[in-house]
């Protein structure tokens, strides 16, 4: 924060205590909150009860430390000859904060999985996070406005909508992040960094609405679409920023059951289009999309289209418990027409186009769900050193210690399992991978959110009020509190995943008695 070069004594600051003058100092910068006083969401008496005094305590008892920063221009100057204590981590610096961080970012632990190039993009997406993401994203969390167009194309700019996609040829001749990582040597630990640091906003609404839909959607472009004209336009399009896609599969009548779309897409006699009637339900990013990539049923089983946004097709907001930033869209197909060109994969086998989307979908979810968790951590370590309760600090009563080893507990032995799996990703042949990681990563997702119930739960005890208020100390863990079950439903349900983990290990017990 850039504070006026201006310097006062204490002495200076104790006499403006007056009716016309309320200064008071917060961490050696001196405050004119004179003409604040009116627009205090606190209130006017309690900022006069400190008035000339040094409110350093007042203040981090009861707001985050982003308040001072949103209202920089009351700061007048600082005290002669005094230096900050409060630590600021600023943007792209790694938290100070015990358990902030994971094991491998954290001197002095060592990790087999990460190189040089995985620290510079860490480094690198943490700044960029803190500088682009963050403030915007902590503003449209709030207001429900969806990604700006400015983000879009800043994130277009420096490579991250591509790396989003993960490893591959899509990376080719792109200058990721200022040359963090080099296009080739980008793996699915890189991937991971990309998806844990996008999360720190805490804002989970917002983190769908920004292009999500792209994440899960544009994957089937890239690996079904057979003409490589059209495959190429839409990439770019998409890459660039001019156009939104969505991945358009859930309805009212099928979730997770995706074999029991209603969708139709019915071929006209000419054998040139389809006709696709129905409608789709719960579409992250379908409001302001272009394209939908949509499962529908052709008869003798489940097909996946291209459409483009057009004749027929209508699209309305959802409210959900999360910011309508997200952009969950209630979608109608009315005898839209589609060109069979835009037919991704094989006619009746769409489940192989869904099903490979599946687990990138799902390890993403678990990179940010842990990720959010250690989040939450985080806050509530920081909280508990800091809140004092029946004259002593939260951290000294040990039913609260109780509840933090529980939260760090389930946060690390996640991120562990999740390198284990990302490790497997980086070394076993795609070809392999959904017969191998399908259960496995069914079984990560599911256990996660699992694990995030039970923090969500620890940590509103641990916050009080504050862990249901939406702003002030507390936003972090309310969002985390309102918004962790759309990770146990999105993408596969906690016990259809959990299911799934299971019937694979079936497959795979040997036929004799044991
Ligand atoms: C430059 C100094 C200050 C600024 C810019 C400021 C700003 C704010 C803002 C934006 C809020 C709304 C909640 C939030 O977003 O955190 C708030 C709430 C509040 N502030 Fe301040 N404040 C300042 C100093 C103080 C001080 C020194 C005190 C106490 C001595 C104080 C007492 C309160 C109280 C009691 C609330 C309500 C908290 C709650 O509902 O949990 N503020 N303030």
């Amino acid at each position: 924060m850039e504070v006026p070069s201006k310097t006062f004594t204490r002495e200076e600051v104790a006499k403006h205590n007056t009716e016309d003058s309320v200064w008071f100092v917060i961490d050696t910068v001196v405050y004119d909150v004179s003409e604040f006083l009116d627009a205090h969401p606190g209130g006017e008496a309690v900022l006069r009860q400190v008035a000339g005094t040094d409110a350093t305590s007042a203040f981090y008892n009861l707001h985050r430390h982003e308040v001072l920063l949103k209202y920089a221009d009351l700061a007048i100057g600082t005290i002669e000859g005094e230096k900050q204590s409060v630590v600021y981590t600023k943007p792209g610096e790694l938290s100070p904060v015990p358990y902030a961080e994971p094991l491998w970012l954290t001197p002095p632990f060592k990790s087999p999985y990460f190189k040089d190039s995985h620290r510079r993009l860490q480094r690198a997406m943490r700044e960029f996070t803190d500088k682009y993401i963050g403030p915007e994203a902590i503003e449209h969390e709030r207001t429900g406005e969806y990604v700006s167009q400015q983000l879009i194309e800043r994130m277009s700019a420096a490579g991250v909508l591509h790396m989003r996609m993960g490893p591959g040829k899509h990376l080719q001749g792109k200058e990721l992040l200022g040359g963090a990582v080099k296009p080739e040597e980008f793996d699915y630990f890189h991937d991971m960094i990309m998806a844990q640091e996008a999360v720190r906003p805490a804002c989970r609404g917002f983190q769908d609405g920004n292009m999500a839909g792209m994440v899960i959607g544009l994957t089937c472009i890239l690996n079904f679409c057979k003409d490589p004209a059209m495959k190429k336009r839409i990439t770019d399009e998409v890459f660039s920023g001019q156009k939104k896609i969505c991945l358009a599969i859930t309805e009212a009548f099928a979730g997770s059951d995706v074999a029991g779309l209603r969708t139709t897409a019915k071929k006209t006699p000419d054998g040139k289009h389809y006709i696709v009637n129905g409608t789709k339900k719960w579409i992250t990013n379908g409001v302001f999309s272009d394209y939908f990539v949509t499962g529908v049923n052709t008869g003798k089983g489940l097909s996946v289209l291209l459409i483009e946004r057009g004749e027929g097709v209508e699209t309305k907001p959802i409210k959900t418990s999360y910011s309508p930033a997200a952009g969950t869209t209630f979608i109608t197909f009315d005898n839209v027409k589609v060109p069979v060109e835009n037919l991704l994969g094989e006619e009746n086998k769409g489940i192989y186009v869904i099903l490979s989307n599946f687990n990138h979908e799902r390890w993403t979810m678990a990179c940010a769900t842990i990720r959010y968790m250690r989040l939450v951590v985080e806050e509530s370590l920081k909280w508990a050193h800091q809140r004092l309760v029946f004259g002593k600090r939260l951290i000294d009563q040990p039913v609260i210690r109780q509840k933090l080893a529980k939260m760090i507990a389930l946060c690390e032995s996640h991120q562990s399992w999740l390198e284990t799996i990302t490790y497997q990703m980086c070394h076993m042949p795609y070809s392999e991978q959904s017969k191998h990681l399908g259960g496995p990563i069914g079984l990560l997702k599911m256990s996660c959110t699992r694990a995030a119930h039970e923090i969500a739960d620890e940590a509103v005890q641990i916050w009080g009020g504050r862990g249901l208020t939406q702003t002030g100390m507390g936003r972090v863990i309310e969002n985390f509190n309102r918004t962790y079950k759309f990770d146990a439903i999105l993408g596969g349900a906690e016990e259809v995943l959990g299911d799934l983990g299971v019937r694979q290990a079936m497959k795979n017990m040997p036929k004799a008695m044991l």
